[in-house]
């Protein structure tokens, strides 16, 4: 749709223009630096940031009605600084200038809703919202989508060269990182800190594609995060783990997008997220309190976040229910299907507690919580989705079985709309579904396959093999019928 065609009150609005006057404001003792620099910690005290528009509450001089009405009529423009997450350009970064913002095709991805046989079985209404359907293949484009655009602002603006950005990754933040880095050309380089092993050949294989130098190195994810962050307090690099709070604000459209799909209406939804390095659920959670305090939302939904039993810091922590007596302690993490999420001292952990607490406040006792699964869950709810339509990958089943969990336990209810992510696709973990298949999990994962759910190929032998091709017709005809004869008796085929 062409802007003349726009009502005329939304036209000055629908193209953004830099506004605001952001600063990283530290979540420990609340010091605020310019974004003329790229922070990662306090300088002060090390404490983690959050990004802060100084200007925000002068977005309230418009409605929150005024606000949908602009983000609904946006999406119908064909202008590439508002197809992603800058769509909510003047909540995800405003003082970025159009010119800069780096759009490969992310966001607003599929929200599907599950068939009535999935729902009947987990018991509720359900939709997947599947980031596996960003450009390279989960939801970590959400926040380089910021986090490049920002570099891409800077880079023009200081006349900087030479930038090399890093980031340390269990797969998809690399994937992402590579990609964004790639389209900026000669601009930026990019190099990847991967845990030897522990990535998917699937994952390798796209920053590898992408032409960023890819560095493995003995030990979990959480090693490789040691480092970088080393890396990022003594040398001259861009870090782009989501430590980098831009990341923070690009993945706030995930939220966004929940609310503009059920048309702002977030009374008695559930949005149920894996936790992993617990960047997405402080997006989330931060996404939905600023929408709320814009009142473009009236009404706060549940937010349940999920670990499995091998990578359960965050549950651990909140199993305690004194606020005041909870201490976070990493934990040493076993291998898990959600490879993804196999984290043990996730990085944004004091934004969660901060962000959690005050998401308590403002919705209520039960608004937030976490649930842990154990591997066999995991995988059977995968499996479940997906014989069911879906595509989700062994994150989504974390999901989808931390949901199940969360209305066995009651903390939610059957009346509630659930939507769970798959946070990337299907087949970038499709390893662990032919491990299911062939039941060859190491014992570790104490997963039995259930045989319902167990699939393989079936190879069908001609009776008398053809010789050499090129095949006469008459080797060809007899192949054709003894293949159909074959392929008929398997699948119980009636003649007409
Ligand atoms: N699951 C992540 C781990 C790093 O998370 P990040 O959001 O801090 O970059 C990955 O795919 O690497």
């Amino acid at each position: 749709m062409k802007l003349k065609d726009f009502p005329e009150d939304l036209q000055p609005h629908l193209l953004p223009r830099p506004r605001g006057r952001m600063v990283y404001r530290c979540l420990d003792c609340g010091a605020e630096f310019g974004i003329d620099h790229l922070f990662y910690t306090c300088p002060k005290c090390q404490g983690l940031f959050l990004l802060v528009d100084l200007d925000e509450e002068q977005l309230k001089e418009h409605s929150g009605a005024f606000w949908r009405r602009l983000f609904d009529y946006r999406r119908m423009l064909h202008d590439p600084a508002v197809q992603g997450a800058f769509c909510f350009h003047e909540l995800i970064a405003p003082v970025i200038p159009a010119e800069d913002i780096v759009y490969l095709g992310e966001c607003h991805t599929p929200q599907v809703q599950a068939n009535s046989r999935l729902q009947e079985e987990v018991g509720m209404t359900v939709y997947f919202k599947n980031d596996g359907q960003n450009p390279s293949a989960s939801f970590k484009d959400r926040g380089m989508a910021a986090a490049l655009s920002y570099l891409n602002y800077l880079i023009r603006t200081q006349n900087l060269t030479g930038v090399l950005a890093i980031c340390a990754s269990t797969g998809d933040t690399s994937a992402a990182a590579a990609l964004y880095a790639a389209y900026l050309g000669d601009k930026v380089t990019s190099a990847v800190i991967l845990p030897y092993g522990k990535v998917t050949p699937q994952q390798l294989s796209q920053p590898l594609g992408a032409g960023a130098r890819v560095l493995e190195i003995p030990g979990v994810f959480d090693d490789c995060m040691r480092v970088v962050e080393a890396l990022s307090e003594h040398y001259h690099v861009a870090l782009l783990n989501s430590k980098n709070s831009w990341r923070i604000r690009g993945q706030e459209s995930y939220a966004y997008e929940i609310a503009q799909w059920f048309d702002y209406d977030l009374a008695h939804k559930v949005i149920v997220v894996p936790i992993g390095n617990a960047g997405n659920i402080t997006a989330v959670l931060e996404g939905l309190l600023r929408f709320h305090d814009l009142q473009i939302i009236a009404e706060l939904p549940k937010v349940i976040g999920v670990q499995s039993q091998h990578a359960n810091p965050v549950f651990t922590y909140y199993l305690e229910s004194n606020p005041a007596r909870r201490v976070f302690t990493p934990v040493v993490v076993q291998p898990s299907v959600a490879q993804a999420a196999m984290i043990g001292r996730p990085v944004s952990m004091p934004r969660v507690i901060r962000l959690a607490a005050e998401y308590t406040r403002r919705a209520g006792e039960g608004s937030f919580a976490v649930v842990e699964v154990t591997e066999q869950e995991i995988m059977d709810a995968m499996l479940l989705a997906n014989r069911n339509g879906h595509i989700a990958c062994t994150q989504g089943g974390e999901s989808l079985a931390g949901l199940q969990m969360a209305l066995k336990t009651g903390l939610v209810k059957k009346n509630e709309v659930a939507v769970v992510d798959a946070t990337a696709h299907h087949l970038k973990f499709i390893g662990f579904q032919q491990m299911y298949f062939d039941n060859t999990f190491p014992s570790e994962f104490e997963i039995i396959p259930k045989p319902e759910y167990q699939n393989h190929p079936q190879l069908l032998i001609p009776e008398s093999p053809p010789g050499e091709s090129p095949w006469s017709e008459a080797e060809q005809r007899i192949f054709t019928q003894d293949m159909v004869r074959q392929v008929a008796a398997v699948l119980g085929l009636k003649p007409k």
